[in-house]
Order: C-alpha cells, then structure tokens, then sequence
C-alpha cells in the first residue's frame, strides 16, 4: 500500500524547537561578526582579549562581574557575564550588550565594545568611581551626612534626561532604577547603568511582568495581570523610591523576612505613599518635597511622565543650561560642587564599608 505523502511542514518535528531560543541564538552569531572591535576615543580598532588586562573588582550582579582594566592603555571598566542554556540569561546579555551599543548620552555610561565567547560576553565601558548603593553603605558605616538635596536634584536630573533620552530616542524602558544602576564619577557626573532588563516598548508601553528588583517596583507593576501594560511611569516610582532611600539613609518600606508582605504594602492604592514631608531629622525645600511626592503617586493616572517632571521648577534649578546650579551655588556658605561632595565622601568614609550591609534596606546585589 503507497503512504500517504506529508508535506514537510505538517511533519511532527522530532523535538519541538524553541523558536525564541533560535532568534537569540541567532543574534549572538549576528553580534560575533563585531566581537573585539573596540571604539576607543573615537579610534575603531580590532583589540585581542589577551590586551584585557584586569586591575580590580569594581563590582558585582545577579548577572557577572564588573572590573577595571587597561585595554590599550585605556583604563575601562569590562562587564563579564557568563551565558549559559538558560533563555532569559541570553536575552539579558543581548539586551544589555544591544542596548550600551546603541546609546550615546552624556547620563548613560559609554560603551567603547564587546567579546563574544562560547561561555561569556564581556562589555568594554567608560569607567566610573562608585555607584549610589556603595556611597549609601559608606556614608551610614562612617556615620556621614546623607546625600544632600543639591546632589539628590542633580541625580534626578540626570537620570530623568537619559531615561527620557531612552525612550524618546529608541523607546526603551529601563526597568531597574535603584542605587546601584547609577553611578558617579569624580567629576560628579553621574551616569546610568545595566540594562540586562530594559525593554523595547511598543506604542509606549511595555509588558513583561518578572523582571526587575521588586523592592523599587511600582505598585502597577507588582499588581497586573499577565499581559497587561504599563509605561516609563513605572521608572519614575523607581527613581523616587531611590531618591527617598538616597537622602534619607532609610528604605521607605518596612522589609523583613517575608517580602511578599513589602510588597502588598507597596501595591495597595488605600495605604500612603512615602512622603519627605513627614522627615523630622533634615529639612527639605518645599519644592523638593513636591517633587518627589508627584514621583511617589501610588496610582499611575496620577503620577507625571518624564516631559511633566522636566517643567517642574525643581529639574529646572538643575538644568546646566539654565544656570549651571549645581556648580555655582552655594549652601551654607560652601560650593555645592558634586564632584567636590563626592570627593570628600570618598576620602573620609572607607572602602571597606561598601562591603557590608546597611539594616532594613533591600539587597540587590
Ligand atoms: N562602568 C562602571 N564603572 C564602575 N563601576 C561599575 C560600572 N558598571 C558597573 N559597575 C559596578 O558594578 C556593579 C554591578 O554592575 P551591573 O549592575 O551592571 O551588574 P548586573 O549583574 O547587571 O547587576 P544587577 O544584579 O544589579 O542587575 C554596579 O552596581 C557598580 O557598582
């Protein structure tokens, strides 16, 4: 007896192939084609891995190691981050190698290039001196003065111009603002970092709901339904939560063992938002104060997108353009340079102290 003729299609195949794997995959193969050609002070040039020199540990993640290097003798920071078969571990390397290679802003750490290996990626970028999360650990073991408002004002402009930067330019959300994705340098720039789970929005939304650090989550986040949608207001909660913790020395949320009771406080719409209003130890401007409470809007309809934030008085005080704030005046009679804040934090506090944790604040790292 003839059998029946199956077209190819409707074979079944002898193992169902994970197609999401395959374009991943695929885009690794892609990204090998620019493995090891390095964009160094504006000199493209096809760099060896053994010219990665390793001086120290800078940092580290859920997803590898940061270090500085001398990379023809240029002194850099390189990402290390270590593929395996998992498929959400690929796609955060991807994005995070896809992302730095696509933006050029003056508040997003530079990226000069990448290696591919079988085993793992490495990220050349801009070095930078310490992110807000160690500053926070060193200032709380030295028992230092927490960041003042002038640097708290300077960090929200920054960060608000290169996550309105992202998503105006390449509609990307960055989904995990928190102390440890901003770094500083010792000029007091202060500049983002890490987007391993960043995402591409489509018509300005986003959906994804696993991914990011719950601790700095927005209420709508940590509510909705499979497949629902939310937007960079999202990002704005995370940027006042971090804000708050940054000025204040205190997570604003009780935390203990159980963080899913953390977290129902924080999505319930009918318990208060943290406010600087109710701060008895260290006054705040009014302004200041106003600011981040509109960032800290539990409900989403009535909490401001980026172009909003970026009229209020209090951004406009940081805008260089507008006067240069930041470097010209003066608080109590002392320059509130950030670069010169930073300085002195770094020199009076000690290194050791980033190293252990701070009571009743989130570990991310
Ligand atoms: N360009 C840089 N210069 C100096 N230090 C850096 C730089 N990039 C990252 N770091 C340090 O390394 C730490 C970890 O980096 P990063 O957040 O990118 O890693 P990750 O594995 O993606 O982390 P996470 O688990 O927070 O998502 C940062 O908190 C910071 O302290």
């Amino acid at each position: 007896m003839e059998r029946k003729f199956t077209p190819l299609s409707m074979k079944p195949s002898p193992s169902r192939r994970d197609t999401e794997k395959d374009a991943l995959e695929f885009e690794f193969l892609e990204g090998c084609k620019k493995s090891g050609v390095l964009d160094i002070d504006g000199l493209k040039q096809a760099v060896d891995p053994n010219e990665i020199h390793i001086i120290g540990l800078l940092g580290s993640g859920s997803c590898g190691v940061v270090e500085s290097a001398m990379v023809k003798s240029k002194l850099m920071a390189v990402k290390t981050m270590y593929k395996n078969d998992n498929k959400e571990n690929l796609k955060r390397i991807l994005r995070d190698v896809r992302i730095m290679s696509l933006c050029n802003s003056p508040f997003i750490v530079t990226s000069y290039g990448y290696f591919m290996f079988d085993s793992s990626v490495k990220i050349c970028m801009q070095i930078m001196s310490a992110c807000c999360e160690k500053l926070l650990r060193r200032i709380y073991h030295s028992k230092l003065e927490f960041f003042p408002e002038y640097v708290a004002g300077h960090i929200v402009y920054s960060a608000i111009s290169a996550l309105d930067y992202l998503k105006e330019r390449h509609s990307i959300i960055h989904r995990d603002i928190k102390p440890s994705n901003i770094l500083f340098d010792d000029s007091g720039n202060i500049k983002l970092c890490d987007f391993g789970i960043s995402g591409f929005m489509t018509n300005s939304m986003a959906h994804s709901k696993s991914e990011g650090c719950p601790p700095y989550m927005a209420p709508e986040r940590l509510t909705i339904e499979t497949n629902s949608k939310y937007d960079v207001r999202s990002d704005v909660w995370s940027l006042g939560i971090t804000i708050y913790q940054l000025v204040t020395g205190i997570y604003p949320f009780p935390l203990n063992d159980m963080e899913f009771t953390t977290l129902t406080i924080i999505a319930n719409l009918n318990l208060p938002s943290p406010s600087l209003k109710g701060e008895t130890t260290r006054s705040f401007s009014p302004l200041f104060i106003e600011f981040l409470d509109f960032c800290l809007r539990k409900d989403v309809r009535e909490r401001p997108e980026y172009k909003q934030l970026m009229k209020h008085d209090f951004f406009l005080d940081y805008d260089p353009s507008r006067g240069d704030f930041y470097k010209l005046k003066t608080i109590n009679g002392n320059p509130s340079h950030v670069a010169e804040w930073f300085n002195s934090v770094i020199a009076r506090s000690r290194c050791e102290d980033e190293l252990k944790p701070i009571p009743n604040t989130p570990c991310v790292n």
